[in-house]
């Protein structure tokens, strides 16, 4: 089943200036409609809290909301998807316990591994790190641009029809150059977050890729 993908997906984090709910609530007035909820620090009914409250900022906006990771609340709230960070992952299996109507992304740093969650029926795949982040640092080697017209050069070449999103250290400057290497789109998370106005730049995301 082929899901709707948005080209600007937003993640939220774990910082001091807003909650992951006031995140999602500035984004999704920004324009936002795709929502990451990356939270990987509070325990079942903590998520649960904030994943309700998110999810309602995502209906009354029409957005989409993600989870990252936590398979295990699937059906417990309003989510529509997972993106699921283990780059190991049997995303088969993963398929059969979500079924078919849940969006499901998968993360590689590699061309091998995007042809493989393409392989396993993802619907989108976060390829990364563009450049270095804080949000996560990785021992992956940089992408640059160059990674990203390579990788997708060489989908092409084995006509493998699957959205790639740039993701890992992408700032405003970075929309132009990345979208003409012929990715899907970009995933970003403290560029917005942290910025002063986090509304704006969000903002001036949209704008650049659209
Ligand atoms: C859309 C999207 N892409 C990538 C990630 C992060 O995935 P992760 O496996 O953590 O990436 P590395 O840092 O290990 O390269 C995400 N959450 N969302
Ligand atoms: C690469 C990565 N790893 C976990 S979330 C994420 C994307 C957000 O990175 P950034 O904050 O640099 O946009
Ligand atoms: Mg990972």
């Amino acid at each position: 089943m082929k899901k709707f993908i948005e080209k600007l997906q937003f993640i939220t984090h774990d910082i001091h200036q807003h909650s992951h709910i006031e995140q999602a609530n500035i984004a999704c007035s920004a324009g936002a409609k795709w929502i990451q909820y990356r939270c990987l620090t509070k325990n079942d009914e903590e998520l649960l809290n904030d994943i309700n409250a998110i999810a309602a900022i995502c209906d009354d906006w029409g957005a989409t909301l993600i989870v990252t990771d936590h398979i295990h609340l699937n059906g417990k709230a309003d989510i529509q998807g997972f993106h699921i960070e283990d780059m190991d992952a049997d995303f088969v299996k993963i398929r059969k316990q979500l079924g078919e109507a849940i969006t499901i992304g998968g993360s590689s740093n590699t061309l091998e591994g995007l042809i493989r969650l393409a392989s396993e029926g993802v619907d989108y795949a976060g390829f990364g790190p563009f450049f270095t982040t804080t949000t996560k640092p990785n021992n992956a080697p940089l992408l640059g641009v160059s990674g990203y017209e390579k990788a997708i050069k060489a989908l092409k070449a084995k006509e493998i029809d699957l959205p790639v999103l740039a993701v890992g250290g992408v700032t405003l400057s970075d929309i132009d150059p990345l979208m003409l290497t012929g990715i899907f789109g970009i995933a970003a998370s403290s560029a917005i977050n942290q910025a002063e106005d986090m509304r704006a730049a969000y903002s001036a995301f949209y704008d650049s890729i659209m």
